[in-house]
């Protein structure tokens, strides 16, 4: 489990977080939203490591990440799965490279191990036997599915996902959305995906924490959604006419 305890925030005079207290659990979708500019992104950085709260601190199965200085976090960095937004990859390395990149720095795999496992994710993925294939030849879908392989090639206890949807049609979407949902799911990780997304949000939301104004407003599941009487939140998910009209028959 990862426990995010009273994370604060703020940029010179910005304060962009202001006291999140929270549980993700794990094997589970757990999902943050929010407007535009509510700090999303930011909240994803601070658990990660790649900004330092202001105040609070992130625990990562009972080990306080915060405390932590460089050396002490890797055992922690190494059981992290990242995607964040545009995938990220290497555009100078094939599908391959970019899947093993992680293994290359963080394991003691030999060279055909890291071969076997990099196979192992691209066909978890869907996209065996696209080894030799370099990102300006895939499609946006393609390009998260490697962004995915990649993420899972070490095995992770915790996967970190940024707005996985952005760009993608919305049947893609859905079909990352299953991967990353059946991924937790199938290896008990504890995920923490930030998303614009609202199919995401129904799709797979297993926990979900809405942010406005720089606090946790809301936090509940995909069925409690829907039946909420949080003004602002149902203001953000049910923004227009027709989400409006589908609720209604929830
Ligand atoms: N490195 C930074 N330096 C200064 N201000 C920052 C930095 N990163 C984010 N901010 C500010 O923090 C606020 C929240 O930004 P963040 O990217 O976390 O929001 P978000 O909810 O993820 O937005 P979006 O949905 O548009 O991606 C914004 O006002 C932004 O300008």
């Amino acid at each position: 489990m990862i426990e995010i305890k009273d994370i604060y925030k703020t940029f010179g005079d910005n304060d962009v977080l202001k006291g999140i207290t929270a549980n993700f659990k794990p094997g589970k979708n757990n999902l943050i939203i929010g407007g535009s500019g509510s700090g999303k992104t930011t909240l994803l950085k601070c658990i990660v490591g790649l900004h330092a709260p202001t105040k609070g601190d992130v625990i990562f199965d009972g080990e306080n990440f915060t405390d932590m200085d460089f050396e002490q976090r890797v055992p922690i960095r190494k059981q992290i799965g990242m995607l964040f937004q545009n995938s990220a990859l290497f555009d100078s390395m094939t599908v391959e490279d970019n899947i093993i990149f992680p293994l290359n720095l963080f394991s003691t795999m030999s060279k055909s191990e890291k071969l076997d496992r990099a196979n192992f994710c691209l066909e978890r993925v869907n996209l065996e036997g696209k080894n030799k294939l370099f990102p300006s030849e895939l499609s946006g879908g393609m390009k998260k599915r490697v962004g995915i392989a990649r993420a899972i090639s070490m095995e992770p206890k915790y996967l970190f996902v940024d707005e996985p949807n952005s760009g993608l049609d919305p049947q893609t979407s859905i079909v990352i959305d299953e991967l990353i949902s059946e991924l937790t799911l199938e290896y008990k990780i504890t995920t923490v995906m930030v998303t614009h997304d609202m199919n995401s949000v129904m799709g797979i939301g297993d926990n979900i924490l809405f942010l406005y104004q720089g606090k946790k407003w809301w936090e509940g599941s995909n069925k409690e959604i829907a039946h909420t009487d949080n003004k602002e939140l149902n203001d953000f998910v049910f923004a227009s006419k027709f989400t409006q009209a589908a609720r209604e028959k929830l």
